[in-house]
């Protein structure tokens, strides 16, 4: 197994991504094996927070880092909480929080009007100051449901309907959000942006 470095202090993320590099021979190691202290996240896009943190981590491992920045935009609240998801309900906001704040901003609204999708970007730096980071990007498109369900995944997962399965992601197994999920694409585009460069490309 080859050891990689991942910018993010979120556990299910890393739990994700390990599930998808695995097989690939990439095991994923979060920041905090690396003593990487959190930086704060002041992009305004993904791409430049998921910049900041691979940078900061390359910087202070020395290796090579991989970052994920996603979030969660709802058509009905002008694609928030966005690259806010984090912090929606505060800066020390759980994911509850997050999640019945949510759920209250659309609580009048029909499912119709309940449209969103989560957004990933994954950036690799070769080093600290890599200039050409690679950028791959994946979204997924559900609804808001009126309650949660399900017990699988993180964050807004219990709330985020998957139209095609008729569930939550927290209801679906890793393996199924994986395959379907922001991130599962990501991933997968990351990983034949590698394969391409090893076949010089
Ligand atoms: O239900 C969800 N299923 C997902 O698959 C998912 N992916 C992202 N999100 C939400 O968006 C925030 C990312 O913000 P984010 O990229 O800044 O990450 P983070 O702050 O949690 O960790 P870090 O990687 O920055 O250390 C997360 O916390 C979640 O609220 C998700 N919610
Ligand atoms: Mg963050």
């Amino acid at each position: 197994m080859q050891d990689i470095v991942v910018a993010t202090g979120n556990k299910g993320k890393l739990k994700e991504i390990n599930q998808v590099l695995n097989p690939f021979g990439l095991r994923a190691l979060g920041q905090s094996d690396f003593d990487v202290p959190e930086i704060e996240e002041t992009g305004l896009t993904f791409v430049e927070n998921a910049i900041l943190k691979a940078r900061n981590a390359s910087k202070i491992t020395g290796k090579p880092a991989l970052a994920d920045d996603s979030g969660l935009e709802v058509d009905a609240l002008q694609g928030a909480p966005g690259i806010y998801s984090a912090r929606y309900a505060g800066v020390d906001a759980c994911d509850a929080d997050n999640v019945a704040k949510l759920l209250d901003a659309l609580k009048d609204l029909p499912q119709a009007q309940r449209t969103a999708r989560f957004q990933c970007v994954m950036v690799y730096l070769r080093h600290e100051a890599d200039p050409v980071p690679l950028i791959c990007q994946g979204s997924w498109e559900g609804y808001i449901d009126f309650q949660a369900s399900g017990d699988n995944g993180f964050g807004y997962d219990p709330v985020f309907v998957v139209p095609e399965k008729n569930c939550t992601a927290a209801q679906l197994p890793p393996q199924i959000k994986n395959q379907l999920s922001h991130r599962g694409q990501a991933l997968k585009k990351l990983m034949a942006a590698f394969a391409a460069k090893q076949n010089g490309q």
